[in-house]
């Protein structure tokens, strides 16, 4: 496994890795090498045989505090008028400059393993567009979540408006975080459907994930990523379209050793076997 500078990953359990964000004294703030190191693990991890969930967290006292606002001056200032570059260039340069950001979360999204976000603490922009781009969520008890883009006069660039009415029941609700900024708390987060697990605590939370994850590991990989991309392609499409997806996806994929494996030992009430490595 690589060695990050903002991001300490570490095996869990056989199969199960975790990635923490790892600038605690900065709230695990988004800064230029973060956002980079984010879209680089994910992508090693996206065909690492040895991982088959992921489960991301926050050191420290937050899970991540959005957008580093000390150390993110080429956001934060407009283009330098004063490059060589004439606006249109300067704005297309800005502009490769936001999708390399998004390209960062999409890697945890398009990752075949399933990716389990674990909130404490305060979940803030950018974090909100980060966990959206997971496939669950859940909290401990003293979580706070906040859409704050609006307070620094930006809308939302790098997925919370684009994820979230696909995440969450109720449209009106996303419009109103949004619009506001308000803060709020794991409850309001499970009423509507942002997380579907909350926790007492962080402890409580991690030995929870643990399991989740452990389960998950425990089945035919080739089924578990399938399912995962499957959703997701389901998510963007018609359902004639998915269905069609689907059948052309099994088609190779069901000739797979796991389906006799698997189905032998759900027939014989044993525990799941070993899988290959995929
Ligand atoms: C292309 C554009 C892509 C994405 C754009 C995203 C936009 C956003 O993300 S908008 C959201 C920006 N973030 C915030 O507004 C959060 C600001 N921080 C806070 O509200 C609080 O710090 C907290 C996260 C709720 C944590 O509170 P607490 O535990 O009390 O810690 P503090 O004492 O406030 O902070 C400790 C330490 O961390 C530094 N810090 C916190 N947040 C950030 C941040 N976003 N950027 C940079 N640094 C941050 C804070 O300054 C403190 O540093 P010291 O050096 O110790 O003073």
């Amino acid at each position: 496994m690589k060695n990050y500078d903002h991001l300490a990953v570490v095996k869990l359990a056989p199969f199960v890795t975790n990635v923490q964000l790892n600038r605690p004294q900065q709230r695990n703030a988004l800064n230029g090498n973060l956002w980079q190191e984010i879209g680089d693990c994910f992508n090693f991890l996206a065909s690492d045989p040895d991982t088959r969930v992921v489960i991301i967290s926050g050191n420290g006292r937050a899970f991540c505090a959005g957008l580093d606002l000390k150390d993110s001056q080429d956001i934060i200032q407009p283009p330098n008028p004063d490059s060589a570059d004439d606006p249109a260039r300067r704005s297309r340069r800005f502009r490769e400059k936001i999708i390399s950001y998004q390209n960062s979360f999409r890697a945890i999204e398009e990752c075949p393993k399933p990716v389990i976000a674990a909130i404490h603490g305060a979940c803030i922009g950018g974090g909100i567009d980060l966990i959206a781009a997971c496939d669950i969520r859940v909290a401990a008890g003293d979580s706070t979540f906040c859409v704050k883009e609006v307070d620094i006069g930006m809308a939302a660039d790098t997925g919370s408006l684009n994820r979230l009415p696909k995440i969450c029941g109720n449209e009106s609700w996303v419009r109103e975080i949004a619009l506001t900024a308000r803060r709020f708390g794991e409850t309001e987060a499970l009423q509507h459907d942002l997380v579907s697990k909350v926790y007492d605590n962080r402890e409580d939370m991690m030995k929870g994930v643990q399991k989740m994850a452990e389960i998950i590991a425990s089945k035919s990989p080739v089924a578990i990523q399938g399912t995962k991309i499957v959703l997701n392609y389901a998510r963007d499409h018609t359902i004639q379209d998915s269905l069609n997806f689907v059948a052309n996806w099994n088609m190779s994929q069901l000739i797979t050793e796991d389906v006799p494996k698997a189905a032998m030992a759900v027939f014989q009430k044993q525990p799941q076997p070993n899988f290959a490595k995929l």
